[in-house]
């Protein structure tokens, strides 16, 4: 814990979800059960109370790769995922805009959905969320970029709160690439 902290940058990573660890109690636990456990634990510290919070979605490479092979709904929290598959979707480019976006994207947005909506009942206020891929400098540069300019907007905010647009929805705005 440390004084005049600007911002909370949380990692987890998303291809922990078919990945078991034992938790404080012995019993053999979903680890990405257990990275939402720790970061419902953080958020609500009253440390951080009032303090924006930036999720970084580690380790897209080796996800786009594993949702090939192993389905999301491994994870008990991600049971309804469902998603409507084109019959001409591209796995490649991922970073690429398409209208045919890979099953791996589409995934990591469910998820970042899924974290957005957990903060925002905890707190009530906007997750931000980073996809990255950790081996990549540039790819890292950017999420710590992204989080250089939110403290930036925070320290402009007005006292008022502005909605603003999003393709997610409220809970799922602000979603970096
Ligand atoms: N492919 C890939 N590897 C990564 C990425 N980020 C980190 N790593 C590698 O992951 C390894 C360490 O990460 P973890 O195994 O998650 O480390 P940890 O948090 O101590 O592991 P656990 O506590 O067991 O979950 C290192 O070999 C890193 O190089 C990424 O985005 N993509």
């Amino acid at each position: 814990m440390f004084e005049d902290v600007g911002m909370v940058i949380f990692c987890v990573s998303l291809s922990d979800y078919d990945q078991f660890s034992l938790d404080g109690n012995g019993s053999l636990t979903n680890k990405m059960v257990l990275s939402r456990k720790f970061f419902e634990t953080i958020v609500t510290h009253p440390t951080f109370d009032q303090m924006d919070f930036l999720l970084i979605l580690n380790k897209f490479d080796q996800f786009e790769k594993k949702m090939e092979q192993v389905s999301l709904t491994q994870c008990e929290w991600f049971s309804d995922f469902h998603p409507v598959i084109s019959r001409h979707r591209s796995n490649s480019n991922s970073n690429s805009i398409n209208h045919n976006p890979s099953l791996g994207q589409l995934a990591s947005h469910y998820i970042a959905v899924k974290f957005k909506r957990l903060y925002s009942s905890l707190t009530g206020r906007k997750l931000y969320v980073s996809l990255v891929k950790g081996l990549e400098p540039d790819n890292v540069d950017a999420a710590l970029k992204y989080a250089r300019e939110i403290m930036k907007w925070s320290e402009e905010r007005p006292n008022f709160s502005v909605s603003e647009y999003s393709i997610y929805s409220t809970e799922a705005s602000s979603f970096s690439h």
